[in-house]
């Protein structure tokens, strides 16, 4: 009898990445090994320029590696091309950034149904109804009509994690999330985060250099000149 394995949300086999400077190779990642499990909140910690950044664009397929593999729940995305990336991303994965990346001139909820429409959703009514639901999971139901100008920095990314969720993504990454905020706003942030994780059931992938992520994270993994060392 064979007991089934659990498909891992990801899988990253023996990647490196190489980029050409100035006509000498530069390697971002060098034989990088990682499996996160369905329903993680896994941190990346290093140093900047550590690699961190390019090993997040790696698994969100936004780059391909020089030689390695990265895995999606199972499905392999060397070979992919841009049009099946593009909707394993519109699909599966939510993006956060430290910037935010809020359109300044609209409101949030019109911030947060952005990727509905995007993805085709014609019904205004049913992007409306999810971008209210998306607002009231990260506590901002009563700030849908206003402007990021208006909000504090917390509160616009709380948005922005409103929009990355808006498409139920099973696979949520974040680079420096909390780059933007004070400490305090940035461990709010976090508990709101690890909160999503296990309610929604998502895997939570986060580049960071901030170490309060320890008191947060189910796993951190240390970055160092392309490598994980622990
Ligand atoms: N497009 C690129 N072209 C050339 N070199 C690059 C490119 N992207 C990254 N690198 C190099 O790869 C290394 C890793 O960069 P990366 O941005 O992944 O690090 P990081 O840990 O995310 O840093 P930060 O915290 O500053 O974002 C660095 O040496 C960087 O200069």
């Amino acid at each position: 009898m064979s007991t089934a394995v659990p498909i891992p949300a990801v899988r990253v086999t023996n990647v490196t990445r190489a980029y050409m400077v100035n006509n000498e190779r530069v390697l971002a990642l060098r034989h990088v090994n990682l499996t996160v499990e369905e329903g993680a909140f896994v941190a990346l910690m290093g140093r900047s320029g550590s690699g961190k950044t390019t090993l997040l664009n790696m698994i969100g397929g936004l780059d391909q590696p020089t030689e390695g593999e990265v895995a999606l729940f199972g499905q392999v995305l060397n070979g992919m091309d841009q049009d099946q990336l593009t909707l394993l991303r519109r699909e599966k994965i939510g993006f956060i950034f430290q910037s935010f990346a809020l359109l300044p001139i609209l409101s949030a909820w019109e911030n947060v149904e952005m990727p509905l429409r995007i993805a085709g959703v014609r019904s205004g009514r049913e992007r409306r109804q999810r971008a209210e639901a998306a607002l009231a999971l990260v506590g901002l139901e009563r700030w849908a009509t206003h402007r990021p100008a208006e909000m504090s920095g917390g509160q616009q990314q709380r948005v922005a994690i409103a929009r990355a969720l808006v498409s139920r993504p099973r696979l949520l990454l974040a680079d420096e999330p909390t780059g933007e905020l004070d400490s305090t706003t940035g461990r709010n942030l976090l508990t709101l985060l690890r909160t999503i994780v296990r309610t929604e059931g998502v895997t939570l992938i986060m580049a960071t250099h901030d170490r309060t992520i320890f008191d947060f994270a189910d796993i951190v993994y240390q970055l160092r000149d392309g490598q994980i060392v622990e």
